[in-house]
């Protein structure tokens, strides 16, 4: 369970959370992530992780992962499309993550969200608040999660934002913080409608990775109330490196995550029982499989397990697309995936209810799903 969660309060969810479960009041911030933490010379208790004390994070020596790469200009070629595919779902099914190179996203937009996200995190704290998480929302900008949660506190700020069904971008930047935000605003805009035209494509790549045809993944995330979200995160430097985590292990628990890192590394990946490093390539994508993808795959392909470490040297920036089916698609996984051997794992659901999970029932971690499952039998 999580140590403590708002209710979510989007209009979809809020009769569901009021049906299913009593929301947990939000604890006391146990410590207010203001920039004078990031110079002191010990960090809060809440921010300590004993996994990574455990595993000694700060004086392990780190190595680095061999990156699939699935290259979309090579799967638009007739001649070649089987075989990226297949690079694709092998590394879907073995680890859950690839890179993705020629996805036709302009080079210098991605270079202006960087820009415009890091212009959004070095604006004074009480300014990044007028754009504030409000408890019970999941979009706007959040600072450690300090209310949310009372420990194993991550070292991040984050602003997240919702591109469809109804855009509240224009909302959280221009509104929130005044007219001098309205182009960072467009950039958000245009990037996530980018992202979602990628997302898509990659759906037909692992489509076709299961020997389905192109369309068979793809078509749970075409409905124009699809309900992706786009988050920036914010690393600052951190004095004690080795005692806490800028994003904790976990596996995502939405479908697919486009994520974008600046060139400062921190991100590591869970590979046959070894944590290791993804390189920052900025002419790439990492790519994660998702809870909800695995699920709607009846577990062929899997979530990925990764965490994102921090650094005293320098802040460092990534921004993940979490690319997700509408709110209320039903999740059932086409039906060339279920047969005797491979028996259904987990029952229909809706991405409205696991993402309820995810914010007001369940903190997540590595085991999104099983949870899930458990807490669904519980209901019925
Ligand atoms: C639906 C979501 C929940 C989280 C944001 C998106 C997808 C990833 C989830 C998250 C990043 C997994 C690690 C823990 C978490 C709390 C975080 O550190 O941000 C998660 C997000 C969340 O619950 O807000
Ligand atoms: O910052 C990173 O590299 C990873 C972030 C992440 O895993 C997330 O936002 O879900
Ligand atoms: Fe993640």
């Amino acid at each position: 369970m999580a140590d403590s969660a708002h209710s979510f309060n989007s209009s979809i969810l809020s009769m569901e959370a009021a049906a299913l479960s009593t929301p947990h009041p939000p604890t006391s911030a146990t410590a207010v992530f203001e920039p004078s933490l990031f110079s002191a010379s010990s960090i809060p208790a809440a921010f300590v992780w004993s996994d990574a004390i455990q595993q000694n994070i700060a004086t392990h020596q780190e190595q680095f992962i061999e990156v699939p790469t699935v290259d979309l200009a090579l799967f638009r070629e007739p001649s070649s499309s089987q075989r990226v595919a297949k690079i694709a779902a092998d590394a879907s099914a073995e680890t859950g993550f690839f890179h993705v190179v020629n996805h036709g996203v302009d080079q210098t937009l991605i270079e202006k969200v960087h820009g415009h996200s890091q212009k959004f995190f070095e604006l004074d704290l009480s300014t990044k608040q007028k754009a504030c998480r409000l408890p019970g929302e999941s979009f706007g900008y959040a600072s450690s999660f300090t209310g949310r949660f009372s420990s194993r506190l991550p070292w991040k700020e984050t602003m997240s934002v919702q591109p469809s069904p109804v855009s509240n971008i224009p909302l959280l930047l221009e509104k929130a913080l005044g007219d001098e935000h309205k182009e960072s605003s467009e950039v958000f805009t245009e990037y996530s409608r980018e992202m979602m035209r990628v997302g898509l494509e990659v759906m037909e790549v692992l489509g076709m990775g299961l020997g389905l045809d192109r369309r068979s993944l793809r078509r749970y995330f075409e409905q124009p109330d699809n309900s992706s979200i786009l988050r920036l995160n914010y690393y600052p430097p951190c004095q004690q490196p080795g005692l806490t985590f800028g994003t904790g292990p976990h596996t995502d628990p939405t479908a697919l995550t486009l994520l974008h890192q600046d060139n400062v590394s921190g991100l590591q990946v869970l590979h046959k029982g070894t944590w290791l490093t993804v390189s920052p390539r900025y002419d790439a994508f990492v790519v994660n499989i998702g809870d909800t993808l695995m699920a709607l795959t009846n577990h062929r392909y899997k979530s990925c397990i990764h965490r994102a470490l921090v650094n005293n040297r320098q802040p460092r920036l990534s921004m993940a697309f979490f690319f997700n089916p509408g709110f209320d698609t039903t999740l059932s996984p086409p039906e060339q995936l279920v047969d005797e051997a491979n028996p259904r794992v987990l029952p229909d659901f809706t991405w409205a209810k696991f993402l309820f999970f995810t914010q007001s029932v369940h903190r997540s971690g590595v085991n999104n799903l099983n949870s899930f499952n458990s807490w669904l039998a519980a209901q019925s």
